[in-house]
């Protein structure tokens, strides 16, 4: 990806957010762990959550401001709050109004927050008048929290002013005093400076260095506006040693927001509690891939648009985001492949999915118990380039980890492999899940673990699994009737039975899942246009 963070000098031994003695804003001093013990002690059972407040501007455009802060720490996974001091009406093109939030009111949001859900630490922006930075500081020096992390904005990338020059004051000698980090940009870098002309990594570093002699523990000069780098490089200084950050510089026009998101990402990364260095790093790399995820999406006719926090909005977007939604009607027929009958009848994995889906199959699974994990990760991507022409679901057996690294739609698990619910961890919100269930109870459990529905069998013996004990048409309408999931009978179920298994009319039963009756056939199309065929005539007949 590109990302490096070259140390220019020695990282000191002695930054880390947990170490005794760390400096709070508002220039208190305590211990991070014991803190969070306290805390913990208070109500031993509850789950700390790491918090960051955002006090900022709102951007009706939702790519800076409140909205980017909301977003970077939903997607590095820590809780936000927000005190707004400013609503911006702003688009891509440019900022068309601001309307400031009255100072009383900005104390009251912060007193709200601060008061009752003690951050853990405080990322300020847009902050539009000396009142507001002086309101903060009082707010911080009363409830103090663990690190305040300083983007100081003052024009937008627009060129719009956002906070005038009178706030330079207060930002010297009040809020920077304060924070643990500070993020300027170059313009803003300059701006504090009283002017100074910054055009290269070297005036970055004096820029750094002036910059920490506010009082800041941490300065990072932002140099995503450098002219002529072929990087992004941002500068870091700490008072001792420079540190530079590295980013390959995403060629793309959705760079609204960076500064913001940068900011907010840092401030969150310290709320998990990681050292100042650290989550520097880890912001950066993270703004760097979100850039370079969403270098092509359109928002706007702005020259600047949003870039997409969560990556969610790209179409394929790798493991995050499933092709189809889950319908149970897909389960109507259900292919199974088998590496075994493929070899017999001399077929690649692709020609046999090919031809079952021609002939009529609304779901697929590859189940590849044999198969090497490369081979296997090959096949699945091509059989996916399939199942996509064809709009038709495939899912992969066992193998969370093949599904993952081939955004396959989807998994099916038996009793004995990965708990659903794990699986459902590790594949999102939005993929498929099938458990393998024979009794209610494995049933009931499948629906607790979040799965989408199950395959209950075998319905018929089958030679396709081992030592599999069969539960009959009797158990399956057992296991149907109970379960609060769709259901897809398999074992044993080919064109001469499948009428008497759709003919139970049982409840939740959505279809059939074969493997031998297509598989194991000399044409893998015909057999699966038959069962099509008989599969829709049980059907009718049912209605
Ligand atoms: N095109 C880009 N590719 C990669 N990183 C970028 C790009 N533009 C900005 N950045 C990074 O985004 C962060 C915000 O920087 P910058 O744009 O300078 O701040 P601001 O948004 O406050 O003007 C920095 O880490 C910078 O290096
Ligand atoms: C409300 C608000 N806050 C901050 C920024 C700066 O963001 P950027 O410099 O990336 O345009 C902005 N445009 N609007
Ligand atoms: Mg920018």
């Amino acid at each position: 990806m590109g990302f490096y963070c070259s140390l220019v000098y020695s990282i000191p031994k002695n930054i880390c957010l947990l170490k005794p003695g760390f400096t709070l804003a508002g220039g208190h001093h305590f211990n991070q762990v014991s803190k969070i013990k306290a805390r913990m002690q208070d109500q031993p059972d509850k789950v700390r959550v790491p918090h960051v407040l955002t006090v900022a501007g709102s951007d009706s455009g939702a790519g800076a401001g409140i909205q980017a802060d909301l977003k970077a720490c939903a997607a590095r996974g820590v809780y936000c709050s927000t005190v707004i001091t400013a609503v911006t009406a702003q688009n891509t093109v440019g900022v068309q109004g601001v309307n400031v939030v009255p100072e009383e009111f900005v104390a009251e949001q912060l007193k709200s927050v601060l008061s009752d859900m003690r951050p853990d630490v405080v990322k300020t922006g847009m902050l539009p008048s000396a009142g507001i930075v002086n309101i903060l500081c009082q707010s911080l020096q009363e409830f103090p929290v663990q690190a305040l992390v300083v983007d100081p904005v003052m024009v937008s990338t627009s060129g719009d002013v956002l906070a005038g020059s009178s706030v330079l004051a207060s930002f010297r000698d009040k809020l920077l005093p304060m924070a643990d980090v500070v993020t300027p940009n170059l313009k803003e870098a300059s701006a504090l400076l009283g002017g100074m002309l910054l055009e290269s990594l070297a005036d970055m570093r004096s820029a750094a260095k002036s910059i920490h002699e506010f009082g800041p523990r941490y300065v990072l000069v932002k140099g995503g506006d450098l002219p002529v780098s072929s990087d992004a490089v941002d500068v870091l200084y700490d008072g001792n040693d420079f540190f530079e950050f590295r980013a390959s510089r995403v060629r793309t026009s959705n760079t609204h927001g960076t500064g913001c998101s940068l900011a907010s990402s840092i401030a969150a990364e310290l709320a998990k509690g990681l050292p100042v260095i650290s989550a520097v790093k880890v912001a950066k790399r993270f703004i760097e891939s979100a850039l370079e995820y969403s270098k092509d999406i359109h928002i706007g006719n702005g020259r600047q648009g949003p870039f997409d926090h969560l990556l969610k909005l790209k179409n394929n977007a790798p493991g995050l985001c499933a092709a189809y939604p889950f319908d149970p009607s897909s389960l109507f027929l259900y292919a199974v492949t088998d590496w075994r009958m493929n070899r017999k009848w001399g077929r690649s994995i692709t020609d046999a999915v090919k031809a079952a889906i021609e002939g009529g199959a609304t779901i697929v699974q590859l189940r590849e118990k044999e198969a090497e994990t490369g081979d296997f990760l090959e096949s699945a991507k091509a059989c996916l380039e399939i199942c996509r022409q064809y709009g038709v679901p495939l899912l992969i057996n066992d193998r969370v980890d093949v599904a993952l690294a081939c955004d396959a739609d989807g998994v099916h698990v038996g009793q004995s492999d990965m708990p659903a619910q794990t699986v459902r961890a590790l594949l999102g919100p939005d993929k498929i899940i099938g458990v393998s269930c024979k009794t209610p109870e494995q049933a009931q459990q499948a629906w607790a673990d979040g799965a989408d529905y199950i395959g209950s069998g075998g319905v018929y013996p089958t030679n396709t699994k081992e030592n599999n004990r069969t539960i009959g048409l009797d158990g399956l309408k057992t296991v149907c009737s109970a379960s609060k999931l769709p259901v897809v009978a398999i074992g044993g179920i080919g064109i001469s039975n499948a009428h008497s298994v759709m003919e139970l009319q049982v409840p939740n039963l959505r279809g059939v899942a074969v493997v031998s009756a297509l598989f194991d056939r000399e044409s893998i199309v015909t057999e699966t246009q038959k069962l099509h065929k008989v599969l829709l005539e049980s059907a009718v007949k049912v209605r």
